[in-house]
């Protein structure tokens, strides 16, 4: 970025970021010292099977909306208008079938993992495959989830890049080790209302500043950004109806349906008919996320339709243009900057609290309890929260790990936990849906399934390397981001993953 260009945060916006951090923090360690004091693992694990179906359902939703969503969707509208929008429409099937399929098969069994359903209907080595994939899956996502927004954030406004990975990732991991579920859930709602106020206060005053909703309806009409239904069935075309619709409903059953972040929160539920309502409550929940993200990407669009920052190279990356629209045209909004920075790391919160306590429990549960069948509940949970501390740890690792390869593996990683995800949702259907289907098939879909996905992953990879490694000017920070449309033009990449993961793993 051009150093005149260089936004600065002020102290009231940083003030915020803190201010995010410690109530986090201070809701986390009210749950480690309320009630029983997160003595056994149905306490810390499962939040006492006591939750009710709203903070289930912000919750659920806050789990897989990380920073890549706050900052790609609205750049993705911004560069090709509103047909992402219609991923909204995966929501109805991709919630009533979690909802109706499988909270039933994992509730009434009471699991605490979703991996013990897989010895169950077929033998161990099922479940510890599963296991050890989810295990990759998620350590992949987290490095992605705390590194995507401080990288994003230090580009824009130079604030400290491992001050935040830092800041972020070491709270996280304290509130999750001390507070458990509990603290993930509770802590999930709070970010969801930081989230939505963030982007909400950012829209309203950016219409103003836009000149108004006539004139910002008049700009995207011109500039051709709502989109109408796309049905090219050719499903090489990027973001059409079919393939986000369709496409869609498979990630959404592969986060909502089969994933232990999510199934451990509906299993943590006080009834079944609650987790049920939980589920149905997400859909509203998303649809405004994803309503106020396409918005948002309407605003910058008639904010700079005639004067991209991107084509004057104020900034190197789609992942970057959100921030920059804030310290560019919000700044004088004392608090603002700060409270949209909040949005940011609350999405990034809420995600990887959820990846450490469901790490913590598939580790215990899956891995270590079975060898020992006789270990006490005090020491089990006592194991929990080291291991939640264990993969706090594992995260900054990744992170640095991502910034050492220069941040061009984001994209490749994201892509990798998009097509993991298919295989593993293949072979949970295969147990639920084929009464027929044994070990062995299981065994050989899911890692056949793993390989197939590399190897379109890779591939897909591969052939994207020139465009990520361009070389921008007047790039401070030197890294090369892979761009928002990148970003989201993996989970389209992701997306055919899933089927072929999945098909093939039904074969
Ligand atoms: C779950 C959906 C599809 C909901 O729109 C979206 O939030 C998503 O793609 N999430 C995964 C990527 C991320 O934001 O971390
Ligand atoms: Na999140």
């Amino acid at each position: 970025m051009d150093v005149t260009e260089q936004k600065y945060f002020s102290t009231i916006d940083f003030v915020l970021f803190v201010l995010l951090l410690v109530a986090s923090m201070a809701i986390g360690l009210y749950y480690a010292l309320s009630g029983r004091q997160q003595r056994t693992t149905r306490e810390f694990l499962l939040a006492d099977q006591s939750m009710k179906c709203l903070p289930l359902s912000l919750s659920l939703m806050a789990t897989f909306q990380s920073a890549v969503a706050i900052v790609g969707t609205p750049a993705e509208v911004f560069t090709n208008g509103t047909q992402y929008w219609f991923i909204g429409c995966s929501y109805i099937l991709g919630l009533l079938i979690p909802a109706h399929i499988f909270i039933p098969v994992f509730y009434r069994l009471h699991l605490t993992s979703a991996y013990q359903y897989l010895e169950l209907r077929f033998c161990k080595a099922v479940r510890i495959c599963g296991t050890i994939t989810f295990i990759f899956q998620m350590i992949i996502y987290m490095g992605v989830g705390i590194y995507t927004p401080a990288l994003a954030l230090n580009a824009v406004t130079g604030f400290h890049l491992w001050g935040a990975v830092l800041a972020t990732g070491l709270v996280c991991t304290i509130y999750t080790a001390l507070g458990g579920l509990k603290a993930v859930i509770w802590t999930d709602v709070f970010q969801t209302v930081v989230m939505f106020a963030g982007q909400l206060a950012v829209i309203i005053v950016g219409v103003q500043q836009a000149g108004g909703l006539s004139h910002i309806w008049r700009k995207v009409i011109e500039g051709n950004r709502i989109s109408g239904i796309d049905l090219n069935p050719d499903p090489t075309v990027r973001h059409t109806f079919w393939t986000l619709a369709l496409g869609g409903v498979f990630l959404m059953l592969s986060l909502y349906g089969v994933n232990q972040t999510q199934v451990q929160r509906y299993l943590s539920s006080r009834t079944e008919k609650e987790a049920v309502m939980s589920c149905y409550m997400v859909f509203p929940c998303l649809q405004i996320a994803l309503g106020l993200s396409c918005v948002m990407g309407l605003v910058m669009f008639a904010c700079y339709s005639d004067n991209s920052p991107l084509d004057n190279q104020y900034i190197t990356s789609k992942d970057q243009m959100v921030l920059y629209f804030i310290m560019d045209m919000l700044q004088d909004f004392s608090g603002l900057p700060g409270l949209f920075v909040a949005c940011l790391f609350s999405a990034s919160l809420s995600t990887i609290s959820s990846a450490f306590s469901s790490l913590a429990t598939v580790t215990m549960e899956d891995l270590i309890k079975p060898h020992y069948p006789s270990m006490v509940e005090t020491r089990a949970t006592l194991l929990s929260k080291i291991l939640t501390f264990a993969y706090g740890l594992v995260c900054l690792v990744m992170a640095y790990v991502i910034h050492l390869m220069n941040g061009s593996v984001l994209q490749a990683a994201l892509s990798i936990f998009g097509m993991v995800g298919g295989p593993l949702l293949g072979v949970f259907c295969l147990g639920i849906f084929f009464p027929l289907a044994n070990s062995t098939g299981a065994v050989t879909g899911l890692v056949a399934g793993l390989v197939l996905a590399f190897w379109v992953g890779i591939g897909g990879f591969v052939t994207q390397i020139p465009s990520i490694t361009t070389v921008r000017p007047n790039n401070s920070s030197n890294l090369p981001v892979p761009t928002a449309e990148q970003q989201l033009g993996s989970k389209l990449l992701t997306l055919r993953g899933f089927i072929t993961g999945v098909v093939l793993t039904e074969t």
